[in-house]
């Protein structure tokens, strides 16, 4: 009797725990906003893969602000996919919504917490932003103006030689800048460069991590001290931090030495106590730039180019406007940049059409928000979900069609130019937005 009693009692006790914490749960997030629905614990499926159309079909069922249930462990991930409600909270509220998520092996093993990316917000993030900031703004971004045109000479030259492998050549000019930017290397960073593939494989590692699920002591935090567990982000981060350590070094050399060109390392060397930077940081830094920017502004003009493939109208129209402009005696300067409104209007719908980073970057609360009635909890991870944003019919009408014109309008003179009042979100929210737009910019567009 007693025994049986007890067997009973051991079986309740689950039944037991997972009501309590449904219960527990459904206070917690009472008013969440709606999702899909989740497991016994509480869990709902991360959308994987391409997750932007997924998500792009769930807003028809859930409404434009989406919560995924992470169970009672894990903040849930909130994906906001009207360009309203994100500006909102990601915009107007940024000081409370400017952290990041706490991703052990992107922030710690694989940046040895010293990258801007993953920083936490706080006092050191405000110093390492401040510092990149002072490097990127558009002054500064006009400055390296030669390097980008001396890379896309080098650029068209590849592109002739090999017409079969653009996506490589893509590569090789936006390393090729940021190398010139950060490192003041003089020559091209090829896309076979050694230090180049070593760094794509580390991108390898870091896609990994940020992937929901890619690393299982995210969840169970004892499987780092488990022997071998991190032994490969852990290496790769050796690597890196090597490898910029060494070209900190060089350039510093060439500093005492008093031949040392303008770079990245050269200005923050000559303010490493003003930004409290150890030399591991400083190096760090500027080699996280190419991280940062290297793959994006190569997949962008990757995009550019499929764009005017398929699009032969948009293409010949940009082709007169450069034939008008630029003539066939030279190649395009960054000076010709404010003469040529439809290319500039082509490169706007080319980050429209398709976003290099369709599904947004998180963003974490710092607290409890408000938000068109819901509310998105602290902790919780917030996307705005470029792709969709992107797609937004209350501002962008046709979505599915590819229209440089739609950002153009005729000036008081009768001649095209840029219209001010509208935007598009490649560059992301608030205080976390890219602060290398400027440079990204210049980039493409050369
Ligand atoms: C087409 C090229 C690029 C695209 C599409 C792009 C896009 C983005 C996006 C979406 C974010 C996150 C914004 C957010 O969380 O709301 C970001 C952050 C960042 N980007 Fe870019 N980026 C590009 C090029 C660059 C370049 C060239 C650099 C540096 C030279 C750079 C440096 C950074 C840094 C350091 C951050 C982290 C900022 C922070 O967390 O505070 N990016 N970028």
């Amino acid at each position: 009797m007693y025994l049986s009693r007890l067997l009973v009692a051991l079986l309740a006790l689950p039944l037991l725990a997972i009501a309590a914490i449904r219960l527990y749960l459904s206070r917690k997030y009472a008013r969440l906003p709606p999702g899909p629905p989740s497991n016994w614990l509480g869990k709902a499926a991360e959308p994987s893969g391409r997750s932007w159309l997924a998500l792009e079909q769930m807003q028809n069922q859930y409404g434009p602000i989406i919560a995924i249930r992470n169970g009672p462990f894990q903040p849930p991930s909130i994906y906001i996919t009207r360009a309203a409600p994100v500006l909102e909270l990601l915009e107007k509220r940024g000081a409370t919504t400017g952290d990041r998520p706490s991703n052990y092996v992107a922030s710690q093993v694989l940046t040895g917490g010293m990258g801007l990316l993953f920083a936490r917000y706080g006092d050191k993030f405000r110093r390492l932003r401040k510092a990149v900031h002072q490097l990127l703004m558009p002054k500064m971004a006009e400055a390296y103006g030669p390097l980008s045109e001396r890379a896309a000479r080098n650029m068209l030259r590849d592109m002739l030689d090999d017409t079969t492998n653009f996506k490589d050549v893509f590569h090789t000019y936006a390393s090729s800048v940021i190398n010139s930017m950060t490192f003041a290397k003089r020559n091209k960073t090829h896309y076979t460069d050694p230090s180049l593939v070593q760094a794509l494989a580390w991108n390898r590692e870091l896609v990994v991590a940020v992937t929901p699920g890619g690393y299982k002591c995210e969840a169970w935090p004892f499987l780092r001290y488990v022997p071998g567990y991190l032994s490969k982000p852990r290496a790769a981060f050796k690597r890196q931090l090597q490898d910029y350590l060494d070209k900190t070094r060089n350039v510093q050399r060439e500093m005492t030495e008093g031949h040392a060109p303008p770079s990245f390392v050269k200005y923050m060397t000559e303010r490493q106590q003003e930004y409290g930077l150890a030399q591991e940081e400083l190096a760090w830094l500027s080699g996280s730039l190419y991280h940062a920017g290297s793959d994006t502004t190569a997949v962008t003009i990757n995009h550019g180019l499929l764009a005017a493939a398929k699009h032969p109208a948009a293409q010949s129209k940009v082709k007169e406007e450069l034939d008008a402009v630029v003539g066939s005696d030279r190649t395009p300067s960054f000076d010709d940049l404010p003469d040529l409104p439809y290319l500039n209007a082509f490169i706007r719908e080319v980050y429209r059409w398709r976003s290099p980073n369709p599904r947004g970057f998180p963003h974490r609360m710092m607290q409890d928000e408000e938000l068109n009635g819901y509310i998105i909890p602290k902790d919780s991870l917030v996307y705005g979900v470029h792709w969709c944003m992107h797609r937004d019919p209350t501002l962008f009408d046709d979505v599915d069609t590819f229209k440089p014109e739609r950002w153009l309008e005729t000036d008081e003179k009768g001649e095209l130019r840029l219209r001010q009042d509208m935007r598009h979100f490649t560059w992301g929210f608030g205080r976390r937005n890219c602060p290398g737009m400027h440079i990204a910019e210049r980039s493409i567009f050369m």
